[in-house]
């Protein structure tokens, strides 16, 4: 099929509110003129000559080629794609429930079966995306949204960072959010699946306290705390949590990716309910 399409993006759609931006892109509501279907229309920046604003090429294109192979409930979906000269806009599926972020501030902590259930679907989606080699990159609240408002059905957003991991060249990259990343990423050591686990142990840290385990005052504190481990289940806010669901959490806060927990590893523990 037709990989890019060149019409005019505005004879096929309307562009609605803001959504959201990012980096080089910027995301806004959008409904098809003929079907009147609504869509996340994500319009990213493309670098143009030798300056140093926009998105490089290879880079969109990666990040269509990583959503084009994904097909999963828990992961948002790619309908469409428009080239134009001054930016790409990828026709994303539209989820209307808000940031998983302000689910939890609203709630403050959540009951660990509720967080238990949101982890179980944040896994399934990543196991779609780890069967496919991919890995995310930039697992945060934030990026993860709830299909409408009456329901705790997920899914997994942005895939601008996420990256398909060959054993050849190994991907080393400072990159995601500082309070959600990695060991392996502040030592600027190879990536690899286990990144977005370690992710997963953050969230569901968040989720189960309200309180994020190795943020600190300073960029340079939350780096030394990732690196040295330094994390406590603390009591006032641990109280009430099970020795399971922290065992949960203690196998995914490994420094050794090879140790740390896989996606399979999670959706087997036993804190996590078969369905
Ligand atoms: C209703 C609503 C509100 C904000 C949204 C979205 C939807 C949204 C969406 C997407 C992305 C990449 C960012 C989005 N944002 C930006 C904020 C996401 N962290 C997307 O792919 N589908 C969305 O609905």
């Amino acid at each position: 099929d037709s990989v890019f399409k060149l019409e005019p993006f505005e004879d096929n759609y309307e562009v609605g509110e803001d959504l959201g931006s990012g980096h080089f892109a910027v995301v806004r509501k959008c409904i098809h003129r003929k079907t009147r279907q609504a869509f996340a229309a994500k319009f990213i920046r493309k670098r143009r000559g030798g300056g140093r604003k926009g998105a490089k090429m290879e880079d969109i294109v990666k990040e269509i080629n990583v959503l084009r192979c994904m097909n999963h409930p828990n992961v948002i979906s790619l309908h469409e794609v428009y080239d134009t000269k001054q930016e790409v806009i990828l026709v994303l599926e539209l989820v209307s429930g808000g940031e998983l972020f302000d689910y939890i501030s609203e709630k403050e902590a959540l009951s660990e079966e509720e967080a238990s259930a949101f982890i179980k679907q944040i896994l399934e989606g990543l196991k779609h995306l780890h069967d496919n080699s991919i890995v995310h990159l930039d697992l945060k609240p934030e990026n993860i949204m709830l299909l409408d408002r009456t329901s705790t059905k997920i899914k997994l957003i942005d895939f601008g960072l996420a990256r398909k991991i060959n054993d050849k060249d190994d991907v080393r990259a400072m990159m995601g959010t500082a309070e959600f990343i990695a060991p392996e990423v502040v030592s600027f050591e190879p990536l690899s699946l286990a990144t977005d686990m370690w992710s997963v142990g953050v969230i569901t840290y968040i989720l189960l306290s309200g309180s994020s385990p190795f943020l600190g005052e300073t960029l340079q504190e939350t780096y030394h705390n990732i690196t040295a481990l330094n994390f406590d289940f603390d009591h006032d806010l641990f109280q009430n949590t099970s020795d399971l669901a922290k065992d949960f959490i203690k196998r995914l806060f490994i420094k050794n990716p090879r140790k740390r927990g896989s996606v399979n590893d999670c959706l087997n523990h036993p804190w996590i309910k078969p369905s």
